[in-house]
C-alpha cells in the first residue's frame, strides 16, 4: 500500500442521502417498483441526451445506469456530469470490467456473473477492482448477474465468454438465484441482454421471486409498456430499459407511467 495519503472520496454534493440498497429493500417490502434507464456512453448523442434528461422531470425514473459490455470512447465521466447537471436521479455504474469504474457515480453494480462458469467474471475482475472501489466512495451493490438466453447471442454473452441460462428453464434460474442469495449477494439481476429479441419470461421472474427475498432487477428487450407491466407483475422490483428508449424516446413517458400506476395500485390495495 502507498505511503502517501490520497483523498479518500470525491466531494460530490448531490449524492443520495440514503443508500440505494436501502431504497431498493424498502421498496421491495412495500411492493413499490422502480425503473432504471441504461445509458451507453458510446451511443450518446448530445441533443437526444439533453432531451431525455429534461423529459425525466415530467416522467420521472428512479435510476440511471451507465455502462456497456465493451466501451470504446470512455466517456463515463462526461456522461455522468451531464446527467448531474440536469437531474438529481441517482446514477449506478453497470460495468463490463474494472476500466469502467468512475468514482463520480453514486453506486456500482458489483456483478458476479453467476449464470456463467467463467471465473474471471465470478471473482477474477473483482479482485482487480477491489482496491479502486475501496477508495472510490461508490456504494457497492453486490449483485448476482444472471444472463438468460434470448434467441441470439448478445454482446455480454460474447464478451464474458459465458453461456446464458436456457430461456425456458425457470427452475435452473431459481436454483441459481437461491445459491447467489446463500452466498450473500444482495440483488439479483435477470438480463436477457441488451437489445434482446425475447425478454426474460414472466414464468422465470416468478420462479426466482418465489425463492429469494432480495430485490430483483430485470432487463433486456423490454421495449413496450406491456412487457414492462408483465415483468413487474411477475415479481421484478426494478426494470432496466436501454435500447427501447434509445430507439424510441416516447417510450419513456409510457414506461414511467406504467411504473407509477403500478405503484399507485399497490398503495390503494
Ligand atoms: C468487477 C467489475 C468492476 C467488473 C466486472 C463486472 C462483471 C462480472 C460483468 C459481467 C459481464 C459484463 C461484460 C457485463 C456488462 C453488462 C452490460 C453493461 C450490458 C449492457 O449492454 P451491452 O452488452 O453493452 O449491449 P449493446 O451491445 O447493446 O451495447
Ligand atoms: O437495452 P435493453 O434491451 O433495454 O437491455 C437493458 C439491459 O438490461 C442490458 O443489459
Ligand atoms: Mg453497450
Amino acid at each position: 500500500m502507498p505511503s502517501i495519503q490520497l483523498p479518500n472520496q470525491l466531494n460530490i454534493t448531490n449524492r443520495p442521502q440514503q443508500s440505494l440498497l436501502t431504497i431498493l429493500r424498502t421498496n421491495r417490502l412495500s411492493g413499490q417498483k422502480a425503473i432504471g434507464v441504461l445509458l451507453d456512453p458510446d451511443k450518446i448523442e448530445q441533443n437526444a441526451l439533453i432531451n431525455l434528461l429534461t423529459r425525466t422531470a415530467e416522467y420521472p425514473i428512479d435510476f440511471f445506469l451507465v455502462g456497456g459490455s465493451l466501451v470504446t470512447d470512455y466517456l463515463h465521466k462526461e456522461l455522468i456530469a451531464a446527467i448531474r447537471s440536469h437531474t438529481s436521479t441517482p446514477i449506478i455504474l453497470f460495468p463490463g470490467n474494472p476500466l469502467h469504474i468512475e468514482p463520480s457515480a453514486d453506486a456500482i453494480l458489483f456483478l458476479s456473473l453467476i449464470s456463467g462458469r467463467n471465473p474471471e467474471f465470478l471473482i477474477g475482475q473483482h479482485v482487480i477492482a477491489a482496491p479502486l472501489l475501496k477508495k472510490s466512495g461508490l456504494e457497492i451493490l453486490p449483485t448476482g448477474y444472471m444472463l438468460v438466453d434470448s434467441g441470439a447471442q448478445t454482446t455480454v454473452s460474447y464478451i464474458s465468454g459465458t453461456m446464458p441460462l436456457p430461456h425456458d428453464k425457470p427452475a435452473v434460474a431459481a436454483c441459481t438465484a437461491m445459491a447467489g442469495e446463500m452466498l450473500g449477494l444482495q440483488l439479483m439481476y435477470l438480463d436477457a441482454g441488451s437489445g434482446a429479441r425475447k425478454a426474460v419470461s414472466p414464468e422465470m421472474i416468478a420462479a426466482v421471486r418465489a425463492v429469494v427475498d432480495l430485490p430483483i432487477i430485470v432487463g433486456g428487450g423490454i421495449n413496450s409498456g406491456e412487457k414492462a407491466y408483465q415483468a413487474l407483475k411477475a415479481g421484478a422490483d426494478m426494470i432496466v430499459v436501454g435500447n427501447g428508449i434509445e430507439q424510441d424516446p416516447d417510450l419513456l413517458p409510457q414506461l414511467s407511467t406504467v411504473v407509477r400506476e403500478f405503484n399507485q395500485s399497490v398503495v390503494r390495495a
